[in-house]
Parts: structure tokens; C-alpha cells; sequence
């Protein structure tokens, strides 16, 4: 995710931290490369005008140039300005529920650019925080669109309204926000056709829709990938629709930024979710300052924490806290913990919110050595799991057969659990004496 600009922008900030002396000619330079960065990340040109306009203010100000760590100060100026940019600390990003159930969304959007698939993210995004929700197939051009939305409904056991005989969207609508009503349902999501460009048919038709059953949200769901025209798309069903938001879809893509950077500017509208994969729990709540964080590469810890309490039971995380400053780490709780991990996504998607990471494009991480790390624990016998000190040169031999594996592999993963057992030390001094581990002291322990 916006790797390019990423190490664009970084190296602006190496070069200035290179430099003996900061002057005014530094700093200028310094943010002529940053509008550079903009441009070819396609930001809005009218955007990156603004943006450097506020960064230029505040770096040639006193407070850069006076201070002991001017490339420090740079560095936040940027980033803040990204955080403003993207939305800034505007509660209008969250979604409000009405307080009189159901809960209408409307999506609306051009062929392609996710609206199916994100009509199941946000049905499954609803689910997980408690609320019953219907969705509702309201294309009435393309059949294969309601299959989809089914198979979605199926896979996430959501109820789906769908009516392939009727030939009215509005009709479909009205009858879909009725049933969502009497079957008490807390949200209902219309998912509406998209065509290949805007047309007039569409926009009546959408608009008649928005007219029959007033929606609380009507979110425009635009595909990343296409830039700058995803923001002109965005802008028109604006003025059309008068939208409530936007959620940005293929950010794993490698989408330059320029969507993202600019569609808040352009339309008014906040970003409210964006879509990070094809599979349904690839979405996430829009936060700016965590998206400016991911940009400038300083991770995103908040988000990973909070995957982590969304996969893993309190319970289930609390006992194994408890066991392991007892007794340590064994190779029980490492299978444990290597399934909690699986919970979260895929490894890949939680090294990118790690600081230092996420600059480093594509990673490849090879799930497969997961397996091989199973195959090995599931060899062993329970004493051994509890007590790796026991396992000798002919244990390792049976334990490396039995699991397909060679007796390197076994003795890298002792040296792994050896590891991680200094580590868990290293945390435990770090957080002794302290009753809850908070976001920040995560943070800090990143840095
Ligand atoms: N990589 C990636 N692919 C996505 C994401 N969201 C959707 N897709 C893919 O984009 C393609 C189009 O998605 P759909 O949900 O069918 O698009 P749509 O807007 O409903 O299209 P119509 O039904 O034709 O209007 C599918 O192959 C999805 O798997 C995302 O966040 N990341």
C-alpha cells in the first residue's frame, strides 16, 4: 500500500537529516520534493497545492528551523498535514447507527469496483459487532450479481432479499427495507447496479431509490486502482446523491495513494472503510491518522492491537499470559499462539502494520513454513511439548521423520522457543508492576 510514495517521501526526510545545517534553502527544497512525491503518488493537483502551501507555512516558520531536531519537526509537519488531508480527527468518518432500526445503507458505485464484495465486508463488519443484518440485491440487470451477493449471504449465514422477477429497483428497495423492518432486523445494506460509466438511467434510477426509503448512509464505493478517476466518479454521484462517504476498495492493489489523498478534499465527503484484499475480512474503519502513520512507514500498532482483540478471546489470551510468566513458553502455547495469529489474517497483512515494514512493498512471506511448524510440534509427545530440554539427538531424529521435516528444522525451532522465551523476559521487566499493557506502551516498545 502506497509503497512508492512511501519511499519517496522518506527519502526527502534521509536527505534532511543528512544535512550539517538546516536553512531556509534546505527546507524549500525539502518540500519541492514532497510536491513531487504527491504528484506522481496522482494526488489532485488542487490538493497537493494546498497541502504544500500548508507545509511550506509551518517549516519556514520558527518552528523547524529553531528547533534540535529539525527533521523530526519536518516529519510531523508532513504527517500531520496527511492526517489533515485524509479527513483529519472528523468523527463524521464513523458510521452512525439509527437509534430506529433498521439501519439503511445504500451503495452505489461503477461495475467493478467492489460494491458486491463490499456489501459482504460490511455485512460481516456489522455481524461481528453484534448486529443482525439483511442485504439486499437490488440489480435488477445483471443476474449474476444477485448469485453473488447469495453466495455471500451463504458463506457469512446473512439473510439476503432478493427478487429476480421484478424489473423495479425502488419497488425492491421499499419491499427490502419493509421485511428488513418486520423481521427486526439493526441494518440493511442495498447493494445497487453499477454500470461501466455514469448514465442518466442510473442516476435516476438511484436517486428514485434514495427518494423511496431515505437512507441514513449512501456510501460511494470507488476502486483505488483508478485514481484520479475514481475521485471525478466520486465527485459527480456527489453532486448527484448527495453521498454520505466513500469506501475505497484495492488499497493492497498497488494503488499509488492518489485516490485516497485526495477524494476527501475533492468531494467533502470522509473516507469511511477501505478494502485491503479480496477476501471478506480485508476491510477496515478509516482512521486518517493511522493511514498517514502507515504512509510515512511508522506502522500502524493501533490497528494490529485491535485485529488482535477482534481474533483472540480475552479469556483465551489472559490464561496464556498468566501460564507463560509462570512456567515460560512451551511448544504448546506456540501452536496456540501461531493459531491465534491465523485468526488475524494472513501473516503478511499484520507485518505490514509493523513499523519498518511497511514501506517494503510486496512481502513474501511463505505461510507453508506455518505447517512445517505444526507437522514438527504435533510429533512431539506431551512431555516433550512441555519440556524441549528433554528432546536429544534421537528424539529430534523421530520428531524431524515423523513430521516430514529435517533435524535442522527441528533445532531452528528450539532456538526459536529459546528466543521467544528471552523475549517474553524482556517484556515482563518492561511492563512489571503495571496491571494493563495500553496502546502506548506497545508503541513504545516498537520504536
Ligand atoms: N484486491 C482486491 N480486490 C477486491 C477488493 N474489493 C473487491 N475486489 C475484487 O474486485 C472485483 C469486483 O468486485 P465486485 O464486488 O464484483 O464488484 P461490483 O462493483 O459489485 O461489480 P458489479 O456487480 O459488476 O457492479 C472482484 O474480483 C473482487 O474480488 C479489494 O479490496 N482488494
Amino acid at each position: 500500500m502506497f509503497a512508492t510514495l512511501h519511499d519517496k517521501l522518506n527519502a526527502v526526510f534521509k536527505k534532511i537529516k543528512g544535512q550539517a545545517k538546516i536553512t531556509e534553502d534546505n527546507i524549500k527544497d525539502a518540500v519541492k520534493q514532497v510536491r513531487l512525491a504527491l504528484l506522481e503518488a496522482d494526488v489532485n493537483y488542487k490538493v497537493v497545492k494546498k497541502f504544500i502551501s500548508a507545509v511550506q507555512e509551518k517549516a519556514l516558520g520558527e518552528e523547524v528551523l529553531k528547533s534540535l531536531t529539525p527533521d523530526q519537526v519536518f516529519i510531523k509537519i508532513v504527517h500531520d498535514e496527511l492526517v489533515n488531508v485524509l479527513g483529519g480527527d472528523d468523527q463524521s468518518t464513523k458510521i452512525k447507527l439509527n437509534p430506529i432500526p433498521p439501519t439503511k445503507i445504500m451503495l452505489v458505485g461503477l461495475q467493478g469496483s467492489g460494491k458486491t464484495t463490499t456489501a459482504g465486508k460490511l455485512a460481516k463488519y456489522f455481524q461481528k459487532n453484534g448486529k443482525d443484518v439483511l442485504l439486499v440485491a437490488d440489480d435488477i440487470y445483471r443476474p449474476a450479481a444477485i448469485d453473488q451477493l447469495e453466495i455471500l449471504g451463504k458463506q457469512l449465514k446473512v439473510d439476503v432479499f432478493s427478487k429476480r422477477d421484478e424489473q423495479d429497483a425502488v419497488k425492491i428497495a421499499k419491499e427490502a427495507v419493509q421485511h428488513a423492518k418486520s423481521a427486526a432486523k439493526d441494518v440493511v445494506i442495498i447493494d445497487t447496479a453499477g454500470r461501466l460509466h455514469i448514465d442518466e438511467t442510473l442516476m435516476e434510477e438511484l436517486k428514485n431509490i434514495k427518494e423511496a426509503i431515505n437512507p441514513d448512509e449512501i456510501l460511494f464505493v470507488a476502486d483505488a486502482m483508478t485514481g484520479q478517476d475514481a475521485v471525478n466518479v466520486a465527485k459527480t454521484f456527489n453532486e448527484m446523491l448527495d453521498i454520505t462517504g466513500v469506501i475505497l476498495t484495492k488499497l493492497d492493489g498497488d494503488a499509488r495513494g492518489g485516490a485516497a489523498l485526495s477524494i476527501r478534499e475533492v468531494t467533502g465527503k470522509p473516507l469511511k472503510f477501505v478494502g485491503t484484499g479480496e477476501k471478506l475480512d480485508a476491510f477496515e474503519p478509516f482512521y486518517p491518522d493511522r493511514m498517514a502513520s502507515r504512509i510515512l512507514g511508522m506502522g500502524d500498532i493501533v490497528t494490529l492491537v485491535e485485529m488482535a482483540q477482534d481474533a483472540i478471546e480475552e479469556d483465551e489470551a489472559e490464561k496464556l499470559a498468566t501460564k507463560i510468566q509462570k512456567k515460560g513458553l512451551d511448544f504448546n502455547d506456540m501452536l496456540q499462539q501461531m493459531k491465534m495469529i491465523k485468526k488475524m489474517g494472513s501473516f503478511e497483512s499484520i507485518l505490514k502494520l509493523l513499523p519498518g515494514f511497511s514501506g517494503l512493498g510486496n512481502i513474501d512471506v511463505d505461510e507453508s513454513n506455518f505447517k512445517r511448524i505444526e507437522a514438527i510440534i504435533n510429533s512431539m509427545t506431551p512431555l516433550e511439548r512441555t519440556n524441549y530440554k528433554i528432546l536429544n539427538a534421537s528424539r529430534k531424529r523421530r520428531i524431524a521423520k515423523g513430521s516430514g521435516t529435517s533435524v535442522s528444522e527441528v533445532n531452528k525451532l528450539i532456538q526459536q522457543l529459546q528466543q521467544m522465551n528471552k523475549m517474553m523476559k524482556k517484556f515482563k521487566k518492561q511492563f512489571s508492576g503495571k496491571d494493563k499493557i495500553d496502546k502506548n506502551m506497545l508503541k513504545n516498545l516498537f520504536r
